[in-house]
């Protein structure tokens, strides 16, 4: 089994029968909804909560019942990888582009959970480019403001060259800062700036961390 089935599947011991999940995006949590769909297959009742177009069209063809954030009122745990994790489970995430609707899930959920491989475990945040969702209007303007904060920020393209559209409509900057040692600062800096609809930096959300140690044993970590 890899590393990211053997995270992944690790999760759904978080969830439990009648629960309102939110599911994350990526390919490390693709294996904990495989995982949700078999169990659900099997008689266990939960709603999810997609946080991207692509885990909704997993989730239902895995037959996963949905249902939308309006009508909850809050949810009972969300599953979802990371790109970098660091000692104090502060993240980077947003890598599949899905970071605005991860964090509002997040933060709606009582318990969070980051499934990562352990390529994501880091000292410093920061070797993986910080993803900032911003409006497309006068995006080069918000860029610059970024630019002021300690990098050169890339629009992120699609596979044909074009501006990658997130599912919001918005552009994505990916953001090369060196080194992040303040991400609590960080975060709430780039969210004043105007322009910026989210960053991909998650501090003091994490419930629980589930990663792989040095001798490639599960190893869970409450915060
Ligand atoms: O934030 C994300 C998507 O926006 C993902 O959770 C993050 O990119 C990790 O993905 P993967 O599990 O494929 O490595």
């Amino acid at each position: 089994m890899n590393e990211k089935q053997l995270v992944g599947e690790k999760a759904v011991e978080y969830v439990k029968d009648g629960m309102i999940v939110g599911l994350g995006t990526g390919s490390t949590v693709y294996y904990t909804i495989l995982k949700l769909g078999k169990l659900v297959q099997e008689g266990l009742q939960i709603k999810g909560i997609p946080t991207s177009v692509q885990t909704a069209m997993l989730a239902k063809e895995l037959n996963i019942p949905l249902v939308e954030l309006k009508d909850v009122e809050h949810i009972d745990v969300a599953i979802d990888g990371a790109d970098e994790v660091d000692g104090q489970a502060a993240l980077i995430k947003g890598g599949g582009g899905a970071l605005l609707r991860e964090k509002i899930i997040a933060r709606a959920s009582k318990m969070f959970v980051v499934v990562a491989d352990a390529k994501k475990n880091v000292q410093t945040l920061g070797a993986f480019s910080l993803p900032v969702e911003v409006v497309p209007f006068g995006f080069e303007m918000t860029a610059r403001h970024i630019a002021k904060l300690g990098c050169e920020p890339v629009l992120r393209l699609n596979p044909a060259g074009e501006a990658f559209i997130s599912d919001n409509g918005n552009y994505i900057l990916d953001c090369p800062f060196p080194e992040i040692n303040r991400p609590a600062e960080l975060e709430r800096a780039l969210n004043m700036i105007p322009g910026v609809v989210e960053n991909g930096l998650f501090v003091d959300m994490a419930d629980v961390v589930i990663t792989v140690d040095e001798h490639q044993q599960v190893k869970v970590t409450t915060v």
